[in-house]
């Protein structure tokens, strides 16, 4: 079959056009994702042999070689796993699939310097395409394990890629590298250097549970005049060597492994090129023994609130890959956890579904959600740095576990924070948090209630006139400012004892005994002073609220809506209506602020023209005053040229 060229889709494109201009500075880190794929090819012929019985794939020495060429300098990463079938190699190798590339690659091009790139980088890893930035041409020849025939792959990664059809192409893949000219300054080492390999192996991929053999050199011609050739540390071994321990990190003890070794294992599991944020290790003896070594990430993937995100718990039994992704072993709140879970007594052949129904895995399940949620509590005393920069990746994702996990919630808004109108944000617009624990020792001697409000944004929900009052007696209100936000805070009753109270719901009823008598009295004078006025409005804006009342909660504003206790909210409908589930329209309440002029210049006048004279005026202005009020939460108003007419004539009589 001739040689077909192609042509790389425009993000692989873009992406390789970064790795050849090298813009991330640790290059030694190509072996690691070559080894790590290899070792997960053979992760999947192992499986794949086990459950198919038909495949005739050789699995009896499973291993991953490189094999470095000082003359040709060449180095090759082979493996005899899973391999690639031709239009394997065309999919995987030649575009690329993750959903999140498109905005990496931009946030890529914005980022201001070199270091914010690697940080960009170190989030996304690249894998296979890391090859170029050590080589200017590397070519790939693979073969499926059960298929007849090879492919080969080559590219210089200038655009386009070269395919074709092997007769003799051993099972598995061999991807080989034409290493471009050693540049110690740019950090582009000697890669045909078997010390330098050795190093690397030892360093990111020690724990590989294949052996990683050093094939012996092709012989070297005989030294040249210099004799440079024979220098001895450059003398190849003559045998096969393998250069890893093999050593599975969750089966030794702590003080064996260094913390490299476990992010280095990290960084395989996740393809994470950053240290994760925090290390978990458990041990479980017993009747069903399993170890498990969990990650928390110190950064939250691009995906992680899209369909189909994968979960990053690998399951082996016995130390035998079994399968990634291992959602019956994490909950979904906790789908940001990477990790290892090895267990002793299942079967080699279980299942997904024989998982999802086991018990013993569903009491697995609940002790690895405890042990993560108790080790995010140690971190808020003994790092709360650490905690922060968790919280502000995952606090989103945490807190739809208040709705999910019932036997964990009392832990989860134990270890849950909010931003506050205690403390601003920082100069640099981070927020600073309050836990609820800080936020009950602050409350005010008969406050009773954790009070929220709900919003776009902090400075939509600082400037609500239901803050009004609240700020006014500076009692600290909750800023609430995630969509999970709108459903947590009505299905979680309360937090020691402290029932939540959304600042626009149901009455408000702050400050000490004396001062609530002292309102009350006041609150009567007014309720006859303004009785006429309330009903009047009330059947007149009946169609749109179900009640006008006098305000205790605004100081400034003239006026404000509000919902009763139990009902849900607009944003919370709306949500739901997104979602396709239908909910029907609820009126809410409009409240008045009887210190306001405009409040009280309408009650004048509406006890004037009480006798019956002409009412359209005084009816518009009630219109006006509701729009005002929806306008001011931040609410759409359902005819807004209606609203605008209205205003513009009284805008013009005051002219
Ligand atoms: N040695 C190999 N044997 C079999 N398949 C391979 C091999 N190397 C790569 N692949 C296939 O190509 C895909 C793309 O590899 P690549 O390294 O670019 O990305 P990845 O490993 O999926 O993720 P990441 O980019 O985070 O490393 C792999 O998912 C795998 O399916």
């Amino acid at each position: 079959m001739p040689t077909e060229t192609f042509e790389f889709q425009v993000e692989a494109r873009q992406l390789l056009q970064m790795m050849i201009h090298s813009i991330y500075s640790n290059k030694d880190v190509f072996l690691r994702e070559l080894v790590s794929n290899a070792s997960d090819a053979l992760d999947k012929l192992r499986l794949e042999a086990l459950r198919d019985d038909s495949l005739h794939a050789d699995v009896s020495d499973l291993h991953i070689e490189i094999e470095v060429d000082k003359q040709a300098r060449t180095l090759t990463v082979r493996d005899n796993g899973i391999g690639m079938s031709h239009d394997e190699v065309v999919q995987l190798i030649g575009t690329i699939a993750n959903s999140g590339t498109a905005k990496f690659l931009k946030e890529l091009k914005e980022a201001e310097n070199a270091s914010a790139a690697e940080g960009l980088i170190g989030q996304f890893g690249v894998g296979f395409y890391s090859s170029f930035m050590v080589a200017d041409e590397v070519t790939l020849l693979t073969r499926r394990a059960g298929e007849s025939q090879g492919t080969r792959w080559a590219s210089t990664g200038e655009g386009t890629y070269t395919i074709e059809t092997v007769e003799d192409a051993p099972q598995g893949t061999a991807v080989t590298l034409r290493l471009k000219p050693e540049d110690t300054e740019d950090r582009l080492y000697d890669y045909t250097s078997p010390w330098k390999i050795k190093e690397l192996v030892k360093r990111y991929s020690d724990f590989i549970t294949w052996p990683i053999r050093m094939a012996a050199e092709p012989p070297a011609p005989s030294a040249d005049a210099d004799g440079e050739a024979s220098a001895a540390e450059e003398q190849a071994p003559r045998e096969p060597e393998t250069l890893n321990s093999m050593k599975a990190l969750w089966a030794r003890s702590r003080d064996e492994v260094t913390d490299d070794e476990y992010h280095e294992l990290y960084k395989h599991i996740s393809h994470d090129w950053n240290n994760p944020l925090e290390v978990i290790r458990l041990q479980a003896e017993g009747t069903f023994e399993y170890q498990a070594l969990l990650f928390i990430p110190a950064h939250a993937p691009q995906d992680l609130f899209m369909q189909g995100y994968q979960r990053g718990i690998q399951l082996y039994v016995k130390r035998v890959f079994i399968m990634d992704d291992c959602e019956a072993l994490m909950p979904p709140y906790l789908r940001f956890v990477k990790g290892v879970v090895d267990a002793q007594d299942l079967s080699l052949n279980v299942s997904r579904e024989i998982l999802q129904q086991d018990r013993q895995i569903q009491l697995m399940h609940r002790r690895l959600a405890k042990k993560v949620l108790s080790t995010v509590k140690d971190m808020m005393s003994a790092n709360p740095e650490r905690y922060a920069t968790l919280w502000a990746e995952f606090g989103r994702v945490l807190k739809e576990g208040l709705l999910s996990d019932f036997d964990n919630r009392d832990a989860i808004l134990g270890i849950s924070s909010f931003a506050t109108t205690h403390s601003a944000p920082t100069e640099d617009g981070k927020e600073q948090p309050t836990t609820l624990r800080q936020y009950v020792e602050r409350m005010k001697d008969g406050q009773e209630h954790i009070f929220y409000l709900t919003g776009e944004s902090r400075q939509a929900i600082e400037n609500s006139p239901h803050m009004e009052a609240f700020r006014a007696k500076g009692i600290e209100v909750l800023l609430l400012t995630d969509p999970v936000d709108e459903v947590w805070v009505d299905a979680v009753p309360e937090f020691d004892g402290k029932q939540f109270r959304s600042v626009a719901k149901g009455e408000v009823d702050l400050g000490t005994e004396e001062e609530k008598k002292e309102a009350e009295t006041e609150r009567g004078k007014q309720q006859e002073e303004y009785a006429g006025l309330l009903s009047w409005m009330s059947q007149q804006l009946s169609e749109t609220v179900k009640e006008v009342r006098l305000s205790s909660r605004l100081t400034v504003s003239p006026a404000c809506i509000v919902s009763d206790a139990h009902d849900v909210t607009p944003a919370l409908a709306n949500m739901y209506r997104a979602m396709g589930q239908p909910i029907p329209e609820t009126k809410r309440i409009l409240e008045l602020n009887p210190t306001h002029a405009l409040v009280s210049g309408l009650n004048r006048a509406h006890t004037e023209r009480a006798a019956g004279a002409e009412q359209t005026g005084l009816a518009e202005a009630a219109e006006l005053i509701y729009g005002m009020a929806l306008l001011a939460e931040g609410g759409e108003l359902s005819d807004p040229s209606r609203f605008v007419k209205l205003m513009a004539e009284r805008l013009e009589r005051t002219l």
